[in-house]
């Protein structure tokens, strides 16, 4: 799935207008056509229902009316509420809006109306079966106040449903923020591709249901403007798994060292290790202390390696061995913070370069140390990079607050990017995955459930191993980690619920997300 922002989408309608020649209403038409077909499917109104269709005075409004005739035409009873005169009205919505002065009964039009009058105007109507959201679309320059915040209001006080036209109103699809007050959707029809925002928090929790509307922009168009992110989901996922040659050997299908897993934390370096397991490697090294040692052999399949000794010091001597075994490198979970932590990582960042993962404490050392981080930036010139931030990480990074961070997901992930040629995962329930010569990934996988203790640990692990499959793009190996893992959780939901969606039960349903996809 192609997604986009506003700005993109508004410039991909104008040159579909000017540059190809498809008349204006004609994408109007489309997309109320397309929105009706969603609405008929999703709601099944009963015969004759009284159906609301709330207008701002641009575009978005126009594709209300529209709609509002069509649902005339099969019988519904639409009442069509404007928020000013048509005369505001673009000329293609004037056009639809004449058809409807012709059609439709039910007609108001709020103009004049301050916020109290507004609410006043609504309230009176006799109740509807359904609101159709049609204030503001791609349109909107500025938080939602008085007389439309009004309407947003009593739109989210109804008992009936919400269907909202290209966007709940008063979402920012660039960021996913609201603006003022937004619209609560139980659907939403979107125009053309959907816009980055729509995929991002909090914009999830009020769209509901994202329908996409194909409203006949041609690819030429498309990829002229161009497209700034795709949707990471199981249609994405389909045919990126390669097959394993024959040949293949555990020595050619990754040797994994992970560093980390330090008394108290001993779990994280293990979940990491099984992610990697899992995910596929051939040969697995955990690079620990003692205590993590024993917590990594309670995995068969694990060749732990004490690197640090009883009192918590750094063995240089044995870190270079088990660094020498290893193609990819896992840096982070249960590191520690301190001095034997500091020079773990700087000894793994200025070792022989290999692709490397960057997670949880290495990413705090990195914050805290410019030094460390210059050689991260060091190495990421030469070999795939891969930071795996949460919110607090990546605040923490470019010293930002982490509201700073949650109110731009993406412009932060950015940042980062401009500072470091690596490849970015940042983590949270709608996971950004970028790097400088791709697109972002946007990850639809995934679940509530996920919100556990060593799920992070065990992405990391399945990435190192992806790294291996993907050598020459570790964009797409981060993000082919990332949606595995998300799917993995669906799989875990489905089976035992979402509080019991633990990291092993993820782990436990990697295998049939592979079986699914695996060429
Ligand atoms: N022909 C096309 O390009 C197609 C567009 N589609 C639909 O059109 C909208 C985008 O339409 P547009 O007219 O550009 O914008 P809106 O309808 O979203 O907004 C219109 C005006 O609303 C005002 N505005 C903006 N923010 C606010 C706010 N917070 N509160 C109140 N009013 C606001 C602003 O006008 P002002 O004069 O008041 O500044 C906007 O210009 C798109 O979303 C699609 O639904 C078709 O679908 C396909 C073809
Ligand atoms: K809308």
């Amino acid at each position: 799935m192609h997604l986009v922002t506003p700005e993109s989408m508004r410039e991909m309608d104008r040159r579909t207008i000017e540059a190809i020649g498809v008349p204006a209403e004609v994408l109007m038409e489309r997309a109320a056509r397309g929105a009706l077909d969603v609405l008929l499917t999703h709601f099944r109104p009963s015969p004759g229902a009284r159906i609301g269709v709330l207008c701002g005075m641009g575009n978005n409004g126009g594709d209300g009316v529209a709609l509002a005739t069509m649902l005339d035409h099969l019988g519904y009873h639409p009442v069509l509420v404007l928020m000013g005169t048509p005369e505001r009205f673009g000329p293609e919505a004037q056009r639809f809006h004449k058809v409807a002065e012709n059609l439709i009964g039910d007609r108001h039009q709020l103009n004049g109306l301050d916020a109290a009058g507004v609410r006043h105007a609504l309230s009176s109507l006799p109740p509807c079966q359904l609101w159709c959201d049609a204030l503001l679309g791609t349109g909107l320059d500025r938080p939602v106040e008085g007389r439309f915040a009004s309407a947003v209001k009593f739109l989210n006080e109804q008992p009936a449903p919400v269907f909202a036209l290209d966007t709940p109103s008063g979402l920012d699809g660039r960021t996913g923020q609201v603006l003022g007050i937004c619209t609560q959707a139980e659907v939403t029809a979107t125009f053309g591709f959907p816009k980055i925002g729509q995929l991002l928090d909090p914009a999830r929790g009020f769209i509901g249901m994202l329908c996409p509307i194909d409203i006949g922009i041609p690819a030429r168009v498309r990829d002229a403007v161009g497209v700034e992110a795709f949707a990471l989901d199981a249609d994405w996922l389909k045919g990126k798994i390669p097959a394993r040659p024959t040949h293949a050997h555990k020595g050619s299908v990754g040797k994994v060292a992970l560093i980390g897993g330090r008394a108290p934390t001993t779990g994280a370096l293990t979940m990491a290790a099984r992610g990697a397991l899992l995910g596929g490697a051939g040969l697995i090294f955990p690079g620990t202390d003692p205590q993590g040692a024993l917590s990594a052999r309670t995995i068969a399949e694990l060749m732990p390696r004490p690197i640090f000794g009883d009192a918590g010091e750094l063995h240089a001597d044995a870190l270079s061995q088990l660094l020498d075994k290893s193609d990819t490198l896992v840096i982070g979970p249960g590191l520690g913070t301190d001095q034997a932590a500091r020079q773990a990582l700087r000894h793994c960042l200025t070792a022989t370069p290999r692709p490397t993962v960057i997670d949880a404490d290495a990413l705090t050392l990195l914050a805290q140390n410019r030094d460390l981080f210059q050689a991260a930036c060091d190495l990421a010139a030469c070999v795939p990079v891969v930071l795996t931030p949460h919110p607090g990480e990546l605040a923490r990074l470019l010293d930002r607050s982490v509201d700073e961070v949650l109110s731009d997901t993406v412009a932060a992930t950015r940042e980062l990017l401009a500072r470091i040629s690596a490849v970015i995962v940042h983590k949270s329930a709608a996971t950004v995955v970028a790097a400088s010569d791709s697109p972002l990934g946007l990850n639809r996988t995934g679940n509530p459930g996920m919100a556990t203790g060593g799920m992070g640990d065990v992405l990391s692990g399945l990435i190192a191993a992806s790294l291996n499959d993907h050598p020459d793009n570790p964009w797409q190996a981060a993000a082919i980690a990332v949606c595995v893992h998300g799917l993995a959780g669906d799989a875990a939901r489905k089976k035992v619920g979402t509080r019991a969606t633990t990291p092993g039960a993820l782990l436990d349903e990697l295998g049939g997300v592979w079986r699914r996809f695996e060429a």
